[in-house]
């Protein structure tokens, strides 16, 4: 691994709870990694920690094979060769793009220096900004001059803390696609932070889901959604509710096999992989807002409690006769009222369990 973070711990005060509670995970070269939480979670100790402003009180952080951190040893931030971006841009204003750009490289020979200015400004794509002032950008040009600054020194990392949270929400969305462009172009190794979701997957080869200092997850977006490790991921991720239910045996030609049996009947088919591990017995079933599918046909049927317009679809809340309540992603062609009673059926391509909470609420009692 190119960054590796071994059992971090980062604590502001002994009497309080580590801000950053044993995290480890690896960042290969050229990866770009994405810490995603609640806020206070940790996602800004953590980055800082690893840039050096933070001092670590447990554990060790390594770059390129070189320990950087530990609780004995920390090597300045200067000496990391990090390059930094934050959502507030912080560029010079009495200062010309060009001259933004080229301030952390001043030691390099004119020619070299000008050369990489223009580089970095065609990779974030401002060649014919270079002269302009920052109050003469508009929100997004100034957090790519940003990003443009801080890659200039070719940094071993790239640390990224919510670089779009000032912006508007289309731009945000803009943006998150071409920094993944432009970070891949350039072949940095990176680590952004965000509290939205959607940019995560757009940015993330990598993706860790924080929660009171802790890593729950670390791993791709497709994992996280399908396999999320634990029920918090579950929450956090997408939309979806958990619903009690009970692992099943029955027999298939003669051949047992186990089913989940829900409020909205029984799940058949479930891949042999996810049958080999799923217990008998009760549990809580993850059901997914894509897992329910609208079928006036079907024989369960559900009333619509809220629904918001989400543009291709509808996001519908739904209570089921048996009083559970479940979430549908429809099609906005289906526009039904508060109230009215739709078909639904299920279509859970991924089998995600967890115990059982109304039984480990009644054990811890
Ligand atoms: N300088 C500090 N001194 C004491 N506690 C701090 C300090 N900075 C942060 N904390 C605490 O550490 C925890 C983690 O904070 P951090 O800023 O890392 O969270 P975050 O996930 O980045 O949050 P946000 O998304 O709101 O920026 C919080 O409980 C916070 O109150």
């Amino acid at each position: 691994m190119y960054l590796e973070l071994e059992a971090l711990s980062v604590r502001y005060r002994a009497s309080l709870p580590p801000a950053v509670d044993a995290v480890s995970f690896g960042l290969k070269v050229g990866e770009i990694g994405v810490l995603i939480g609640p806020s206070g979670c940790g996602k800004t100790t953590l980055l800082r920690a690893i840039a050096g402003l933070e001092s670590t009180h447990s554990g060790h952080i390594r770059l390129n094979g070189i320990t950087v951190s530990s609780a004995q040893h920390a090597l300045p931030a200067e000496q990391r060769e990090m390059g930094m971006v934050f959502q507030d841009y912080a560029l010079f204003p009495h200062m010309t793009v060009d001259q933004n750009i080229g301030f952390g490289i001043h030691a390099w020979s004119k020619p070299q220096r000008q050369a990489r200015i223009l580089e970095v400004l065609q990779l974030v794509g401002l060649q014919s900004h270079a002269s302009r002032y920052p109050h003469e950008l508009s929100g997004g040009q100034q957090q790519r001059v940003a990003l443009a600054r801080a890659l200039a020194p070719k940094p071993k990392l790239l640390l990224l803390d919510e670089p779009f949270s000032n912006l508007d929400v289309d731009l945000r969305e803009r943006l998150a696609q071409e920094l993944r462009t432009i970070l891949k172009a350039a072949g940095a190794t990176a680590l952004f932070v965000t509290h939205d979701q959607l940019e995560a997957f757009a940015i993330g080869d990598r993706i860790g889901v924080m929660q009171q200092g802790q890593l729950h997850q670390w791993a791709d977006a497709y994992t996280l959604y399908h396999r999320p490790a634990t029920r918090f991921v579950a929450d956090f991720i997408g939309h979806g509710v958990f619903t009690p239910a009970h692992v099943e045996l029955h027999e298939e030609h003669g051949v047992p096999h186990k089913h989940v049996v829900t409020p909205l009947g029984a799940l058949h088919g479930i891949h042999q992989q996810e049958q080999d591990r799923l217990a008998l017995g009760p549990c809580d079933i993850l059901l997914r807002a894509d897992d329910i599918v609208h079928d006036d046909a079907a024989p369960v049927k559900a009333k619509i409690l809220t629904k918001a317009f989400r543009g291709n679809e509808f996001l519908y809340s739904l209570q089921l006769l048996t009083g559970e309540t479940v979430l549908a992603h429809v099609p906005s062609h289906h526009n039904h009222r508060i109230g009215e009673w739709i078909g639904i059926r299920p279509e859970v391509d991924h089998i995600v369990t967890f115990e059982s909470q109304a039984l480990s609420t009644a054990g811890g009692n």
